[in-house]
């Protein structure tokens, strides 16, 4: 049984230090809620789909016994469920602030030339789009979340402090993260870096959040056609409905484990710097704070995946991605964050994201598919959806 909570640790270091000291194999997590930074493996939690959040508690509870000070299990998981895994307690946690805009942020591109690949290509694509069409006019499926690739080389490594530094730079109230996710066989250490902007859940002290996010729109550089966009989905049905798939579901999960939960049932839209969105903020109250079974990993494995990256019906769903999609998602799609020994925590959707490895980086992004989708205006969004990382890696306009 874990410990009650008493007195919480106070950060002690600058956000921008924390930021600063990251170096590939430690993990970074930031949000508008604070930073992390953990370094060096204290142990491994090593457990399958639906037992990771038992797993990990017992972990966190030898850990504190073998006197390490607030331990925390830190990661990513897949989007399959049988899917890669990285879940460590660090052995050194160092935690900061919220980031800020003025953190530094080094120069835009570090390579001079780059080969990019589109895997599949737009028409493919676009013609995945047309195919899960069908799926739901034979109602077969709701709502599918569809993505692409894009494998970008450059003529040399890609440093990933500095990505990270300017993904944070670009929106410090993103959910920014680094984490190890090398594998046996990998040419080059690699590392899963992004700036989601959806929070999967977060728990402290019980009171819990979700921020769904569904219906989407790219952002411009004109604030009166932005003005346009915002009013456009809110009254858009199709996104609407988008939205609300997300909404549902989150809701009927956390209701398992939360008393007090509010559910607004009108969504607002949310900016980040390239895309507006759909938003719905769910809070509550977990019942029973001290069961493990209630900690922030445990909703979030048992909230994932919502159809914000998969579909309705889920499991339907997950059968024409592997189908329609050509490449394997890997952490895309999955999620991120950490959860320490009293239950708390927070995970993020892992999007607006890519795997760097030695002088490769794939990236990938989705869109959600309903009745009404475009096939073209979905594969714009995809492409709006890659500008966080390519403009991190000082490369927007490279993908139309
Ligand atoms: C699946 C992604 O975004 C999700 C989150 C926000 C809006 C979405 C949408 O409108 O389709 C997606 O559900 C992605 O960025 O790859």
């Amino acid at each position: 049984m874990s410990p009650p909570v008493l007195v919480r640790p106070r950060p002690v270091h600058r956000a921008a230090d924390l930021l600063a000291a990251y170096l590939p194999g430690s993990f970074y997590y930031s949000s508008a809620r604070g930073s992390l930074l953990a370094d060096g493996v204290h142990a491994t939690v090593r457990a399958h789909h639906g037992t990771r959040a038992h797993a990990a508690a017992e972990v966190l509870d030898a850990a504190a016994a073998a006197g390490l000070v607030e331990p925390v299990v830190t990661g990513a998981i897949g989007f399959r469920p049988d899917s890669e895994t990285s879940l460590v307690v660090p052995a050194v946690v160092r935690r900061a602030g919220a980031p800020t805009a003025d953190a530094d942020a080094p120069p835009a591109s570090w390579s001079t030339s780059w080969s990019i690949t589109p895997k599949p290509e737009s028409a493919g694509y676009a013609d995945a789009v047309r195919r899960a069409l069908a799926l739901i006019d034979d109602g077969e499926l709701r709502k599918i979340v569809l993505a692409r690739c894009l494998e970008l080389t450059a003529d040399g490594p890609v440093p990933v402090p500095s990505l990270l530094a300017r993904l944070v730079r670009a929106d410090p109230a993103a959910q920014a993260f680094a984490v190890d996710v090398s594998a046996p066989g990998d040419p080059a250490p690699r590392t899963l870096v992004g700036a989601s902007p959806e929070l999967l859940v977060s728990r402290h002290g019980g009171e819990v959040v979700a921020n769904p996010l569904a219906g989407s729109l790219p952002r411009v550089a004109d604030e009166a056609e932005n003005r346009r966009r915002i009013a456009a989905l809110l009254s858009s049905e199709k996104d609407r409905a988008e939205h609300a798939h997300v909404r549902t579901q989150v809701a009927e999960v956390l209701g398992r484990f939360c008393v007090d939960l509010a559910v607004p049932t009108e969504p607002v839209v949310i900016g980040t710097p390239t895309m507006w969105h759909l938003s719905t903020r769910i809070t509550g109250r977990v019942a029973n704070p001290a069961d493990p079974g209630s900690s922030a990993l445990a909703l979030a494995e048992a909230l994932h995946p919502t159809p914000a990256v998969c579909g309705v019906p889920t499991a339907r769903a997950r059968t024409a991605i592997a189908d329609l999609e050509s490449e394997d998602r890997g952490y895309y799609a999955g999620l991120v964050g950490w959860t320490d020994l009293y239950g708390d925590g927070e995970w993020s959707v892992t999007i607006r994201s890519a795997e760097v490895c030695g002088r490769t980086v794939r990236l990938f992004a989705g869109a959600g598919i309903v009745a009404g989708s475009d096939p073209s205006a979905e594969l714009a969004e995809t492409s709006a959806k890659f500008r966080t990382l390519l403009r991190a890696l000082g490369l927007e306009g490279a993908v139309a």
